[in-house]
Formats: C-alpha cells, sequence, structure tokens
C-alpha cells in the first residue's frame, strides 16, 4: 500500500488529538478566545495542532506543516495561565511535556507549501465544537499539488452507525475507509448511488454567515433535492457526502463576506476523502480547489461537494442562478 507510513503515523496522531478535544469538552466548559480576526480559538485548537505538529515533525522532520494555529498569542505573558492549562490537557495525552514543548509544536505549522507538505485544522468548526455540536480533526498531505492523503476525525460524528466518534482516512488511488474512533474495524465507504432518492439529502453549514443558505436551497431543489438541508459544523459535512448519507454539500459564498477566500485546512482532508469514495469536489464554477498555491485559495470561490453523478448538473444550477 502507498503512503502506509504516513497514514499510520497522521491516522495515530489525529486520534490522539481526538482524545484531547473530547477531554477538554468533558473536563470544562471551552471558553472562546478571540483571534485577531475576531474568529475563536479553545485551549483544545492548541493541544490538537500541538500534538499532531509533534508526531509530524518527529516522523517527517523535513515536511513542512501549513496549520491554521501559531503560538504567537499564547507566548504572550498575560496568556501564561491559559498555556499551562494547554500544557496540561496534552500532558494528559502524551506525559511529561514542557510549556516550551507546546509552543515549539504548535509553531511547528507555521510552514508553507511546498512540493511536499502537510496542512492541518486542528479543530475544524470551533464553533460547533463550543456549542457541544459537531467539529473534526482535519490532516492532510499534498505531494506535487496532488493531495495524497487525508484524515479526518469526527469525535461527535455517529450517522447511525451505533457508535458516536467516526474517523475517515483515504489514500489517492486506494479509496475511502471508516472506522469508529472509539476502536473497531474499519469499512470502505462509498457516496450515494444514483436512485437512493433517500439519501439524496444536502448538508450546509449551521453558521448561516459561513455560506449563503438561501441560495443553496435554491441550487438543492433545482437539481431535484426536495429534502430540507442538515446543517452540520465543520468537514464532518464531507465525511456525510463520502459515507453516503448525502449527496450534495453546498457551501457559496456569503453575501456578508464576499471577499471571503476559504483555506486549504477547511477543504484538503474532507475532500480525498469524498473523492476516494467515488464523489467530486469543485469550486462553484467546477474548478479544482487549488490545494498547493498558498494557504488561501485565492483563484476559488465557494465549493460543491457531490456524489459525481448530480455535479454537472449542480454546475448548471449555479450557472442559471
Ligand atoms: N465568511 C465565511 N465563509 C466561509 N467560511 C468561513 C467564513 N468565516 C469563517 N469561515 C470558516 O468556516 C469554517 C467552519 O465552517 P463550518 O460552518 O462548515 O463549520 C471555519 O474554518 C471558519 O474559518 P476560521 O477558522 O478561519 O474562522
Ligand atoms: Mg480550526
Ligand atoms: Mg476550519
Ligand atoms: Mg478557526
Amino acid at each position: 500500500m502507498a503512503y502506509e507510513t504516513e497514514l499510520a503515523i497522521a491516522q495515530k496522531a489525529v486520534m490522539a488529538a481526538a482524545q484531547l478535544c473530547e477531554t477538554v469538552r468533558r473536563d470544562m466548559v471551552p471558553e472562546a478566545m478571540e483571534k485577531q480576526d475576531k474568529s475563536p480559538v479553545t485551549v483544545a485548537d492548541y493541544g490538537s495542532q500541538a500534538i499532531i505538529c509533534k508526531a509530524l515533525s518527529e516522523a517527517f522532520p523535513g515536511d513542512p506543516v501549513v496549520g491554521e494555529e501559531d503560538a504567537a498569542e499564547l507566548k504572550q505573558p498575560e496568556m501564561r495561565d491559559r498555556l499551562q492549562q494547554v500544557t496540561q490537557f496534552v500532558k494528559g495525552v502524551m506525559g511529561t511535556v514542557t510549556p516550551e514543548d507546546v509552543t515549539q509544536w504548535i509553531d511547528h505549522g507555521n510552514g508553507t507549501p511546498a512540493k511536499r507538505f502537510w496542512t492541518l485544522d486542528p479543530i475544524d468548526g470551533t464553533k460547533g465544537f463550543l456549542r457541544g455540536d459537531q467539529y473534526a480533526i482535519a490532516l492532510a498531505l499534498i505531494e506535487d499539488g496532488d493531495l495524497k492523503v487525508g484524515i479526518l476525525g469526527c469525535p461527535a460524528l455517529d450517522l447511525g452507525y451505533g457508535s458516536t466518534g467516526l474517523l475517515f482516512t483515504a489514500v489517492r488511488g486506494e479509496g475511502t475507509y471508516m472506522q469508529p474512533i472509539a476502536g473497531g474495524d474499519a469499512k470502505q465507504v462509498k457516496v450515494v448511488q444514483p436512485g437512493d432518492a433517500e439519501r439524496l439529502r444536502f448538508v450546509e453549514s449551521v453558521e448561516a454567515s459561513h455560506g449563503n443558505q438561501s441560495e443553496q436551497e435554491a441550487v438543492a431543489k433545482a437539481v431535484g433535492i426536495t429534502q430540507a438541508s442538515v446543517r452540520m459544523d465543520s468537514q464532518a459535512k464531507y465525511g456525510a457526502v463520502a459515507a453516503g448519507e448525502a449527496a450534495l454539500y453546498l457551501r457559496l459564498p456569503s453575501p456578508k463576506y464576499p471577499d471571503y477566500r476559504e483555506k486549504i485546512w477547511d477543504h484538503a482532508a474532507g475532500a480525498i476523502v469524498v473523492e476516494e469514495a467515488g464523489g467530486k469536489v469543485t469550486d462553484m464554477y467546477g474548478k479544482p480547489l487549488d490545494f498547493y498555491s498558498a494557504a488561501k485559495m485565492n483563484d476559488n470561490r465557494g465549493v460543491v461537494v457531490s456524489n459525481g453523478t448530480i455535479h454537472a448538473e449542480v454546475m448548471s444550477a449555479l450557472q442559471a442562478s
């Protein structure tokens, strides 16, 4: 199997990070700190990035990591208690560590795209995490501009499989697998097959300002989806499409933030998980997402994720609207 070592190390790291995130949600009411761009971050976002970056830096010291968080704010003197808290949670998962270790590991995620690199969202859907809803830990390997490995940990997702917490893994050319985070066998998953009317559902963000819900509804209707959307935070939406629980995920630019550009860590892991399950991922104009030029996908607008068979129809509906 290709990328066996990469997959094994990344999967183990994402599992450990998932354990930290769930411990934070169990042991405290996570508080949001505000970043410079006004978006929230928690001790779990930092802890998760520390754990995964440590594992990647040890196993693949030459690979840059393009991660969402950095430790600049956490290193400020007035944040000492907060850093201590992050360190305690990291310790809980991996034994002895110092606050300096933690900030160094987090800052290992300040890399830039290269011939081969990883991209990491330590908690995707921080707002969902804070609300007690869905969130994801998303890690992907990009080589020569193509997604090669994706790991998507969804600690609060069950999709009716009877165990909460699902992990999706994908390697280019080798399919997508889903397994319970709590332990158990991995099974291969496939997107919705044509004619499966019951699963012809669409998913979108809970946060109205992360998309354009009225246009998303109109487009879904235009392609024959009659059920109301399922609203879900984070890249767990990609998991739902990969597992065949929804046929479409629409993320159209919010009229409130027309200049917003999607970030690679918000889509890389989810995209390969869906593609390897047989689905298709493009921007709203049908262009492939650019995962290699920069952390921000400057030349893409919106994201459309489908089971593949309805993709062309969705593009026509978007053009007409
Ligand atoms: N205006 C926006 N349009 C699209 N996505 C956004 C917008 N603002 C923030 N986000 C991103 O949406 C993601 C969560 O999406 P979802 O609604 O699917 O759970 C977060 O990674 C967040 O990025 P950030 O962490 O930079 O705030
Ligand atoms: Mg995040
Ligand atoms: Mg995110
Ligand atoms: Mg964030």
